[in-house]
């Protein structure tokens, strides 16, 4: 039957998510099933999920109006693996500060919007990043910076000593877009080398 992942398309990078994942899965050999999310009922069914860039606040708006947003909470309550990425990673906060975005509270951090955006709107840099052998080429697009992080959160990379690519539990977010590079092996790491360990 494979795997269902569901990519979260309300606004963002979809399409980038979707060849991702199909990239990752023809790299490990799985079997998947992309679905593309614009309403409530189809998160249930999946096995996990991405949670694009794009505007934090229009995505934030949409998750709610649809009811979505409590379906991805109860995901990663049930300990499904997430990929939030750069503004996903907004929303999938604790607190952005920022009456707009109605956050999820999944990951346990604060994240200020817009703050690697502020000295120059987008850079790309060359991470380690924890559990991946060799560099990852990082493409920042006026990046959130996370400036807090609760206890039970790991870090997996930093620019400048701040954190940009973090674990909390079930989910793996980024401040940057793993999406918009050839590169697969984080949609391997959030999404694939958890469901092959459960499977
Ligand atoms: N590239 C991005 O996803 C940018 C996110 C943007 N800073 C926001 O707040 O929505």
């Amino acid at each position: 039957m494979g795997l269902r992942i569901g990519v979260v398309a309300v606004q963002g990078n979809v399409s980038e998510h979707v060849s991702a994942i199909e990239r990752a899965a023809a790299t490990t050999g799985h079997e998947v099933h992309v679905v593309e999310i614009r309403e409530s009922g189809i998160v249930p069914g999946c096995d996990a999920l991405a949670l694009p860039g794009g505007e934090s606040t229009t995505i934030s708006r949409l998750l709610g109006t649809e009811g979505i947003d409590e379906e991805i909470v109860a995901h990663v309550e049930a300990g499904k693996p997430v990929l939030a990425t750069c503004a996903g990673l907004i929303v999938a906060s604790r607190d952005a500060r920022d009456d707009r975005v109605d956050t999820l509270g999944v990951v346990d951090v604060s994240v200020d919007r817009n703050a690697f955006g502020r000295q120059v709107d987008s850079f790309e840099a060359a991470l380690d990043v924890a559990g991946l052998d060799d560099p990852f080429h990082a493409v920042f697009i006026r990046a959130p910076v996370v400036d807090e992080v609760g206890p039970d959160v790991t870090v997996l990379a930093t620019v400048e000593d701040r954190p940009v690519a973090i674990r909390d539990g079930p989910v793996v977010a980024t401040s940057f877009h793993p999406e918009l590079t050839d590169d697969d092996r984080l949609h391997r790491l959030a999404l694939f080398d958890p469901l092959a360990a459960t499977a």
